[in-house]
């Protein structure tokens, strides 16, 4: 719907490249009339996004630099945010990260080390975020984060991502409850395996996909524009009595036995 987000501000949180998950949501919220607003851990992902956004002809509003293993850097980064543009209406934690070498193989074999990375930088990310990003949230807002079916349920090879995709989820309702009262919500969509960048560091992602187009009820992948248009309506108003909540955009695989 044209129009949807007209007037609002939105701070888009991990777009690496062209097949980010983040590019497809950058897109639909443009496309409905929002501001934009980017940070990047990365100059390398920075620059890759300029380009992007020349060629779409999407103007930023800001684009900051944040690396969310660190406090004084979310902390800085929503600082500029705010001596920038004042107010937000929304953010997208589109980021996370785990050792390859740990998303392979047996969960047992997962070091401490490998354990307390994916869940600093996969899921108590969103924490330090939402800390920040509420104080510029002054007339309400509406946080959305990505996660994926191996937080509900085994999915051989995704191992200490789906852990930390679990305690993301768990953080998602927690969150929604203390942000409520601001008229703030906070919600994941879980997506069906996308190939992105990241999507090459787990293994038997291939596989995965062939299986979704046998036995997914809509027997196909989904893609990120389709996560982008489901990111828009979470943001949106339209999904305003929606909080604490998961959202499949997986074509119905996550019902399948
Ligand atoms: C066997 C499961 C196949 C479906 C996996 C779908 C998926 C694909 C990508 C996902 O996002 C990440 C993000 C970072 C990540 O860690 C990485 C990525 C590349 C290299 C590396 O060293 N770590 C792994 C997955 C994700 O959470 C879920």
């Amino acid at each position: 719907m044209a129009g949807l987000l007209e007037g609002k501000t939105i701070v888009v949180m991990g777009v690496a490249n062209e097949r980010s998950i983040a590019w497809g949501i950058t897109k639909s919220l443009h496309n409905a009339g929002a501001e934009l607003i980017f940070t990047n851990r990365q100059e390398r992902s920075a620059q890759k996004l300029q380009k992007l956004l020349e060629k779409d002809g999407i103007e930023p509003k800001a684009m900051v630099n944040c690396d969310v293993e660190s406090d004084e850097s979310i902390e800085a980064a929503f600082a500029e945010i705010k001596e920038k543009v004042g107010v937000i209406h929304g953010l997208v934690h589109s980021l996370a990260f785990a050792k390859k070498e740990e998303l392979q193989g047996e969960y047992a074999s997962t070091s401490r080390e490998g354990y307390l990375l994916a869940q600093n930088i996969s899921a108590y990310s969103l924490v330090a975020v939402t800390r920040e990003a509420r104080k510029l949230m002054t007339e309400g807002g509406s946080i959305v984060t990505q996660s994926y079916l191996g937080a509900e349920r085994v999915i051989q090879n995704y191992n200490v991502m789906g852990v930390a995709k679990a305690a993301l989820e768990s953080s998602v309702k927690y969150l929604a409850e203390d942000v409520g009262k601001d008229g703030i919500r906070v919600n994941a969509i879980s997506a069906g395996p996308i190939r992105t960048l990241a999507a090459k560091g787990v293994s038997g992602f291939n596989e995965k996909t062939a299986v979704i187009e046998e036995k997914a009820p809509l027997r196909r992948n989904v893609d990120q524009d389709q996560v982008g248009d489901a990111t828009l309506f979470l943001i949106s108003d339209m999904a305003r009595g929606i909080t604490g909540e998961v959202i499949h955009v997986d074509s119905g695989y996550h019902i399948i036995g």
